[in-house]
């Protein structure tokens, strides 16, 4: 079995190391890196990282595609990308005591060639049984059905499918009749869906609740610090280690689904997956780059994760 990620709006993350991040003010880095970047990419590297068989897919510049291919070569990731002429967005990540800020850019712009493109290399590579993992935002001009026909069209292939994304295009994924297998929204982006201001655990348990109810197997809703929830027909639980000594953010909801693929990939109960996938999201909040520490100590993590069962109304 592989797992193949999509990242139709990959990015190279350019991470700016500040003492104290001040709006209007001028400040001095206290240190700089970039790295390949953009979420079916940072998944692709913790799965690699993992020991699994990657491939990825979808639309690289080709202006500024060198450390995309030298991660991909050292992780020994099979590279499917097409290179379009121009350069991949740079996302700014400005990093302080108190946390991460994201700039995030809109990327590239793509066409319905390209994205076809993309799509029917996908569907010629995939086998039955295989996980695939369609993540990110969509750069302009590509249509926000894309996922949605995406989802209907790998499920025919007998394929399981992972989508983490926001805003139109998850709103297309969950209002078509063929639902992915398994969801990751965060906390603010199940309630944009929702249309509510904020949620409480209560109301993002019965969101999820209601998404098993009408065919999505697995959500996942992440909460950053607080941990994630796990909502399936199984039943719900909520997933938290906290870690002293955090890095970087950028990335830790990427690791999480690597965790779910790999959970997935060996076929674990509920509480194992949701350990794994937590062991997986904080192991990778100790460095910047979707990079997992050695394995045992990923196991280690999952080992210490404390899970409380949650009641489904
Ligand atoms: N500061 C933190 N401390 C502990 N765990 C964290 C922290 N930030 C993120 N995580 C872990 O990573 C997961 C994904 O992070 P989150 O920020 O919710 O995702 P996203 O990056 O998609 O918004 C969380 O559910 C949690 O398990
Ligand atoms: O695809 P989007 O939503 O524009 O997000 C892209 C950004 O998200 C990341 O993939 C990180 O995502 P997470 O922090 O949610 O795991 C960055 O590498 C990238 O800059």
């Amino acid at each position: 079995m592989r797992i193949h990620t999509v990242t139709f709006n990959p990015a190279i993350d350019e991470t700016i190391m500040l003492d104290r991040l001040i709006p209007g003010e001028v400040h001095r880095a206290r240190a700089v890196r970039q790295n390949a970047g953009g979420k079916g990419v940072n998944v692709a590297s913790c799965l690699a990282d993992w020991g699994a068989d990657v491939v990825v897919h979808g639309l690289l510049g080709s202006e500024n595609a060198a450390p995309f291919a030298a991660l991909f070569a050292a992780k020994g990731i099979t590279d499917r990308f097409i290179r379009v002429a121009g350069s991949t967005r740079v996302n700014l990540k400005l990093v302080d005591d108190a946390g991460t800020t994201d700039i995030n850019l809109d990327g590239m712009a793509a066409d319905d060639t390209l994205v076809a493109k993309v799509v029917g290399q996908l569907n010629l590579s995939v086998r039955t049984g295989d996980l695939v993992a369609l993540s990110g935002s969509l750069p302009p001009g590509c249509p926000h059905e894309v996922y949605a026909a995406m989802v209907a069209q790998l499920r025919e292939r007998g394929c399981r499918i992972l989508l983490d994304t926001s805003g139109a295009p998850l709103k297309h994924a969950l209002d078509a009749a063929v639902l992915p297998h398994v969801i990751k929204p965060n906390r603010s982006e199940l309630a944009a869906w929702t249309g509510q201001a904020a949620m409480d655990r209560a109301a993002l348990l019965a969101a999820g609740a209601d998404l098993c109810r009408r065919g999505v197997e697995l959500v996942v809703i992440s909460m950053g610090e607080e941990g994630a929830l796990f909502v399936s027909a199984q039943g719900a639980l909520c997933a938290h280690l906290s870690l002293d000594g955090v890095a970087s953010t950028v990335g830790a909801g990427d690791a999480m689904v690597a965790g779910l693929a790999a959970a997935l990939a060996d076929r674990l109960p509920l509480e194992a997956l949701a350990r794994l996938a937590t062991g997986f999201a904080v192991g990778k909040l100790g460095m910047t780059g979707p990079n997992l520490p050695e394995l045992n100590a990923v196991r280690a993590l999952a080992q210490e994760v404390s899970i409380c069962a949650m009641t489904m109304a």
